[in-house]
């Protein structure tokens, strides 16, 4: 990524050197693409942490929004909307969806796993290593490096996250941007 951005600095200097017309191909081949796709999910959390209502386990429609940017290849496409979303909803589906999200301390984890009742524990392991509690802010955190993971198993050369949303109610969200 380091060496992606040199090369469209060295463009760019070289740009301001040299004749528009000579540029206009450069500025072309520099352009970074983003690419949005969406998911949701219905998922129980809990902040005791936070105290007051947000102690209480409940629930929330969660939306998803990961946007991944890079140069379109000459397929004419960054990355693949299918193949990003099918992964993505794989994962979220299998590991959020439906059940609950708790951080690793949370004295519940126990009680939902001796119930056999479906539980994501935050902090723990990765890709939620260091995100102690299911704070949207550390659901959006979570969900880019899978997003990130999928890029890296891809292989998809110069593409990277560039944003990702998540919302747990209409007036709530936090976002992650690089
Ligand atoms: N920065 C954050 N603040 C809060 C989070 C969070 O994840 N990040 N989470 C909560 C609670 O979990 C709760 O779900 C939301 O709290 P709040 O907006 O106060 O509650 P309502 O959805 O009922 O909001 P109204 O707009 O009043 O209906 C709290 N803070």
């Amino acid at each position: 990524m380091a060496e992606r951005t040199d090369e469209l600095a060295r463009d760019a200097t070289w740009c301001e050197e040299e004749r528009e017309g000579d540029c206009r191909e450069i500025r072309q081949t520099a352009a970074t693409t983003a690419v949005t796709v969406r998911h949701n999910f219905e998922s129980a959390h809990r902040l005791p942490q936070l105290g007051g209502k947000c102690h209480n386990l409940h629930g929330h429609s969660w939306w998803v929004e990961a946007t991944v940017a890079g140069e379109a290849g000459a397929d004419g496409i960054v990355v693949e909307f299918h193949d990003l979303k099918s992964y993505l909803r794989e994962w979220i589906d299998e590991n959020l969806d439906h059940g609950a999200m708790l951080g690793s301390e949370d004295e519940l984890v126990p009680a939902l796993n001796a119930a056999n009742s479906k539980v994501f524990v935050f902090g723990k392991a990765d890709p939620s290593f260091g995100l102690s509690w299911p704070t949207v802010e550390n659901v959006a955190e979570l969900l880019s490096r899978v997003t990130a993971g999928y890029l890296q198993s891809r292989g998809w050369p110069g593409v990277r996250v560039s944003r990702v949303v998540v919302r747990e109610t209409h007036v709530n969200a936090a976002e992650v941007s690089w």
